[in-house]
């Protein structure tokens, strides 16, 4: 989970970032994925609206948000963000960027909401589908992680892969659990993760120091040193013809010529 946690961060929606990890039945990891938008196109955070309202960099956006389609007022996606943002002024955003949620506007423009306008793809389907873009790898009685719950669409998904058991930390609303993974006998089963996560992870796992090293200052045990080689080297030096080589020719020990001898 903490993988899907991580992996989150790489998410240029605006409104919520997700991290999933899909693995195999032995916890293999076999898909990382987050909520974005399709290899290709701007990620939202990316992007300003001011460069929509002013016809700048015309390829981060797509033709609907152009002007390519109209709502039931006759009036295009591009001129209601006009209206939209007609008081928007640098001095409210001191230097930040403006971007714009094109779900959120897209739903208030028609007055639903609809969760489908979402111009990212889902982080769980993203782990998934990065096994079909990079090699195919079964998933059947594997486990979904994801930060958050997956919503209708991911749960049908992740159903039809014969995933076994989803790991979820924010509740997301809709209604998965009770109309897609609590329908039919395959269905996999939903818990909500209560490990450590994040800072927290770290901060419950990551060791101070190697256990290992902190065995060693808690206890001064360490492994027995091989005695059998200084033994031997003090025998070796004790031996009369040894001895001699060690010796000036007054009697004192010449140290060099120690150190020359155990190195040789
Ligand atoms: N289980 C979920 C739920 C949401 N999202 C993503 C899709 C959108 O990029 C964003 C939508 O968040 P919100 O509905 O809060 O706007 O979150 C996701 O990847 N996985």
């Amino acid at each position: 989970m903490q993988i899907a946690y991580n992996t989150k961060i790489n998410s240029g929606c605006i409104s919520r970032q997700v991290g999933a990890v899909v693995t195999d039945a032995n916890f293999s990891v076999k898909g990382i994925g987050w909520n974005e938008v399709p290899e290709g196109q701007t990620p939202c955070s990316s992007r300003d609206v001011r460069y929509l309202m002013n016809n700048e960099k015309s390829l981060m956006f797509s033709d609907f948000e152009k002007g390519d389609g109209t709502y039931e007022d006759n009036k295009t996606f591009k001129e209601k963000i006009k209206e939209n943002f007609s008081a928007l002024s640098d001095d409210q955003l001191k230097g930040r960027s403006c971007p714009y949620c094109f779900k959120s506007q897209h739903n208030a423009f028609e007055g639903k909401e609809n969760q489908v306008h979402t111009r990212s793809l889902h982080a769980e389907e993203n782990a998934m589908l990065q096994i079909t873009k990079f090699g195919g790898q079964p998933l059947k009685g594997g486990y979904l992680f994801t930060t958050a719950s997956p919503c209708e669409l991911c749960s049908k998904k992740a159903y039809q892969l014969g995933i076994s058991n989803i790991f979820f930390i924010d509740y997301y609303p809709g209604i998965s659990q009770k109309h897609i993974l609590k329908s039919g006998k395959n269905n996999p089963r939903l818990f909500n993760y209560i490990g450590g996560i994040g800072k927290g992870y770290l901060k419950f796992y990551e060791p101070f120091l190697s256990t290992k090293d902190e065995l060693f200052l808690r206890t001064t045990i360490k492994p027995q040193e091989k005695k059998v080689e200084s033994k031997e080297l003090l025998e070796l030096l004790n031996s009369k013809e040894i001895k001699t080589s060690y010796l000036d020719k007054d009697g004192n020990i010449d140290f060099d010529k120690i150190i020359t001898l155990i190195k040789k």
